[in-house]
């Protein structure tokens, strides 16, 4: 059992709140990070005995005035509004990894992957990433069906072919890409556009679907992914940083997303994930995205944001016993 991050000197959180929808085109999941906090989070990261910076969300009223303004570029929308959302949070992201404080960053819409992403790896070049989600989020823009930023930061992180565009090139440019194809692994797939299936197949992208969560259990692949991204069974040491789509999660479980499908990772598959993670010690930075409490019913907001914290507190080192 981890008690220390491995990664860093001290139990140290910084809790990054993205107010941010641009990604996508259901309006409230920027209250998404409110609704967490409001729950009780930052108490509940010093319960398990973090020290926790948190003051405030990010401001970006500024750049959400810009969305009426932001005219498609072919078919993404609100292109230059992710940008600057991305590349803010990438800046913030890299300061408290640099100051030694695992960044928690709490959404908003998915889009914002790209920002905590890239901030992990300017600080941990050698980190993985583990991206648990029902979808891939690896759209380009030229395959993207829905022109949605939210489906595409994965391609961008890459700089795979298609992503050399304006205004994303000017601050991210693929030829400077800092992740690999190998260095991603992929929990909870289920709905996949075939544009993104044809992506993940040329450059052979680890990826454990539902069908292989039934067949070999959620213990089995967690430690598949693990030993995938260490090189070696039983190895743990390689940084991770996981980014948490919260419609991984069975609509059941996790009502309030703006994406939902059927099909997905049980309440304690989900845990499951964070808790095993937590154990390698080995986790640099944590994402909880796409949680919307707009939608749906409030029960169904209510369990949605219970479950995100739970989520979160079990990557933090919550137990059962
Ligand atoms: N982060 C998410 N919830 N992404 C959903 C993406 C859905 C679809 N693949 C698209 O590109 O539009
Ligand atoms: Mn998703
Ligand atoms: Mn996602």
């Amino acid at each position: 059992m981890a008690d220390t991050p491995k990664h860093y000197p001290a139990k140290s959180v910084s809790v990054i709140g993205c107010p941010f929808s641009g990604g996508q085109r259901r309006m409230g999941v920027d209250t998404g990070p409110n609704s967490l906090v409001e729950a009780g989070l930052i108490d509940q990261l010093k319960g398990l005995g973090w020290q926790v910076g948190f003051s405030g969300h990010q401001a970006f009223e500024d750049v959400n005035k810009e969305i009426a303004k932001d005219e498609d570029i072919g078919v993404m929308k609100n292109p230059r509004v992710v940008s600057e959302v991305s590349r803010r949070v990438a800046s913030v992201v890299e300061q408290h990894a640099r100051n030694g404080s695992m960044p928690l960053t709490l959404g908003g819409d998915h889009s914002l992957g790209l920002g905590t992403v890239t901030g992990s790896l300017r600080v941990h070049p050698d980190a993985a990433l583990i991206w648990v989600d029902a979808h891939a989020d690896i759209n380009t823009p030229e395959t993207t069906p829905s022109g949605n930023l939210h489906g595409c930061p994965v391609s961008f992180l890459l700089g795979l072919p298609g992503t050399d565009v304006e205004p994303f090139n000017k601050w991210t440019p693929p030829s400077k890409a800092l992740l690999k194809p190998n260095s991603v692994v992929y929990i909870g797939l289920r709905d996949v556009d075939s544009g993104e299936r044809k992506i993940l197949k040329e450059n052979n992208i680890k990826a454990f679907s539902m069908h292989e969560v039934d067949k070999y259990g959620i213990g089995k692949v967690v430690d598949m992914a693990l030993d995938y991204v260490n090189g070696g069974e039983g190895k743990r040491e390689r940084p991770i940083h996981l980014s948490f789509d919260v419609d991984a999660l069975d609509p059941s479980v996790a009502p309030s997303t703006g994406t939902p499908v059927r099909g997905g990772l049980t309440f304690r598959e989900g845990h499951y994930i964070c808790e095993a993670l937590y154990e390698t010690g080995t986790l640099i930075a944590m994402d909880l995205m796409e949680v919307n409490p707009s939608l749906m019913q409030e029960r169904d907001a209510e369990q949605t944001i219970a479950i995100g914290c739970s989520l979160i507190r079990s990557a933090f080192g919550e137990t059962l016993l």
